[in-house]
């Protein structure tokens, strides 16, 4: 038997204080002390862009909140009343519970209307900056190794995204809102063997049925909502396990991350920034209108509203629908209507060719190493011109969506919009996939010559022989490193096409039509060599440098 001699450390140092008591209480059975110890401390570097992500974080933690507080007075029914509310124009009209229940938030509620528009305000601009992050993530290289996985969860965060807002806007079951569960119907019917099927599955039977709204209303509070959290928190855990990016700079480096600590200085920030998007989203739902569903009326399957448009990130599809031609085929008895099915296979094709890129541009320039300090888009124009390629379609096609609007606000005709985005949508992404590929390389060659031979003063010199020359001003040391820190990496080279003895090489297709797009990745045409020390030596030592 052992007898311990250790006091207790409260009769040591005299009583503890409660707050210590509670805390150490806390810590035994979550062990929270030792988790925020090694954590709180991370650095996270500092850009403005590097808030993107913190944008889509905030807008989508006010949708939740917003969201619950619907959910406390939102119908999910499509049994049949009659309106007896306050707006006069609809009263004795009939309607379903759920569109009722809406203009019952709308109307009656305290802060309902309010909370709604904050609601769908903050949808619009969850998704707007779901896309500008990802476009910073891509334009920047930060889904290089060992982010690519971080890049697909964020690409599937985007992409429940856009069919958490389709179904959330057509929950309220206002003539609007089913024109565009109408038109889903329609795309779902026209895939081949399952549509059908497809369609009764989502709609509980024949369109509309009387199912829909409390299908969608699970899926949109519940399935949804619960697949993101849980892809978010591994987002995020990634986010702190990978440590983030930054762009190359003085003492920052592949194995350092330079900035300022995530508690308290990065927290105090992030708080701050939170009220900041919640104050701009209140403030745009409380002075713009949007989804007003009394102007519209209740759904009937035989009427339209006119003007229908579907939220921004849906008119992405609904521009590809528009704009093409209505064929079909007939074999067998069964209609393919392809007008309708190869709109339907385009829009995840083209938001897929995004997904794989990562995994494409690894394999096409063979790149296996990790990469912490991010590129400038202007040393990758492949990259760059495509992802401006992508977003010029994207726009080219929410033209196509909206070409109704269009034709009455400029006074076109619904042919000329139609063939022009039909044109545009081959024409426009190869032609801003040069533009910028070109505008990107004068930005090589202009930071070539900033490092070689300064900054432009302004300042005009007129020397003693009569010559009028430029004074140019060399670069600091760190502006120097900025320009010239981002490597450049050769094409894969498969050697030559016959061996020594003057027999040719079995190289397999695959591997030529890497090696060509590395060239087109890597080669002469996509970097301008940076100045070599002896290039800057010989320049700034005296001649030549004015
Ligand atoms: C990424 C998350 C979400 C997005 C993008 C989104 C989007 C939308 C949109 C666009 C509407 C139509 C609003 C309108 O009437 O003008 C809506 C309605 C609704 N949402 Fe969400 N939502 C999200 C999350 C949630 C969550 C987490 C809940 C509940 C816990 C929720 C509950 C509701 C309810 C009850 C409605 C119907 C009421 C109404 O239309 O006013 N939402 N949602
Ligand atoms: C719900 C939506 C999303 C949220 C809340 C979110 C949040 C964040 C946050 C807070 C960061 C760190 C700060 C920053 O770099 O901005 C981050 C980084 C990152 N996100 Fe997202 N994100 C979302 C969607 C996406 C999407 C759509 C993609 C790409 C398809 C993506 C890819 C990445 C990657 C690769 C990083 C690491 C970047 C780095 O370390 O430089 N995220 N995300």
């Amino acid at each position: 038997m052992t007898t311990s001699t250790e006091t207790p450390s409260s009769t040591r140092r005299g009583p503890k204080h409660p707050g210590q008591r509670v805390a150490e209480w806390t810590d035994a059975r979550l062990g929270l002390y030792k988790l925020g110890k090694s954590n709180l401390r991370k650095i996270f570097p500092d850009h403005w862009s590097f808030m993107l992500g913190e944008i889509c974080l905030y807008s989508f933690t006010i949708l939740i909140l917003t969201g619950v507080y619907l959910t406390l007075f939102f119908h999910p029914s499509m049994s049949e009343t009659v309106y007896n509310g306050p707006y006069a124009p609809l009263q004795g009209v009939r309607m379903s519970e759920a569109y009722a229940s809406t203009m019952h938030i709308s109307f009656e509620v305290r802060g309902g209307l309010l909370i709604r528009q904050i609601h769908h305000w903050s949808a619009l601009i969850f998704i707007a900056g779901m896309i500008v992050h990802m476009m910073r993530v891509f334009f920047t290289g930060a889904f290089r190794k060992p982010r690519e996985l971080n890049w697909l969860f964020g690409w599937t965060l985007l992409f429940i995204g856009m069919f958490e807002g389709f179904t959330g806007y057509s929950l309220p079951d206002d003539l609007l809102s089913g024109t565009g569960v109408r038109f889903t119907e329609g795309a779902v019917l026209s895939t081949p063997i399952v549509g059908t099927y497809l369609s009764m599955f989502l709609f509980g039977g024949e369109f509309p049925g009387h199912n829909f709204v409390p299908i969608f209303y699970s899926a949109h509070i519940l399935l949804l909502p619960g697949i993101m959290a849980a892809l978010l928190v591994a987002h995020l855990i990634l986010v702190f396990y990978h440590k983030h990016t930054q762009f190359a700079g003085a003492g920052k480096t592949e194995k350092n991350v330079v900035g300022m600590p995530f508690f308290p200085i990065y927290t105090a920030k992030a708080g701050g920034f939170f009220f900041l998007v919640f104050g701009v989203i209140a403030a745009i739902a409380a002075i713009a209108t949007i989804n007003p569903i009394w102007t519209m009326g209740p759904y009937r399957p035989d009427q339209v509203s006119t003007g229908a448009q579907p939220d921004w990130y849906m008119g992405f599809s609904e521009g590809l629908i528009r704009v093409m031609p209505g064929w079909e085929i007939s074999a067998w008895g069964h209609t393919l209507v392809l007008g309708v099915f190869i709109p339907l296979i385009v829009f995840p094709t083209v938001l897929i060719a995004i997904a794989v890129w990562p995994f494409l541009e690894s394999w096409v320039t063979g790149d296996r190493g990790e990469h912490h300090l991010l590129d400038r888009p202007r040393n990758r124009p492949v990259r760059t011109g495509f992802g401006v390629a992508w977003l010029m379609l994207y726009f080219t096609l929410l033209i196509g969506g909206g070409n109704d609007l269009w034709a009455t606000h400029f006074h076109l005709s619904i042919e000329t919009i139609t063939w022009s985005v039909r044109i545009g949508f081959f024409v426009v992404p190869v032609l801003s996939y040069f533009v910028t590929k070109r505008i990107c390389l004068g930005l090589q060659r202009r930071d070539r010559d900033k490092v070689l031979h300064g900054r432009e003063s302004g300042i005009i010199k007129r020397l003693p022989h009569g010559e009028f020359i430029e004074v140019h001003e060399p670069l600091d040391q760190t502006e120097l490193h900025i320009l010239t820190a981002h490597p450049q990496p050769q094409p894969l080279d498969i050697g030559p096409e016959v061996d020594e003895n003057g027999v040719e090489r079995k190289v397999s297709a695959v591997t030529k039509v890497r090696a060509r797009l590395s060239r087109n990745f890597y080669g002469e045409h996509s970097q301008i060599p940076k100045p070599t020390v002896e290039e800057y030596d010989e320049i700034t030592s005296g001649h030549g440098h004015h």
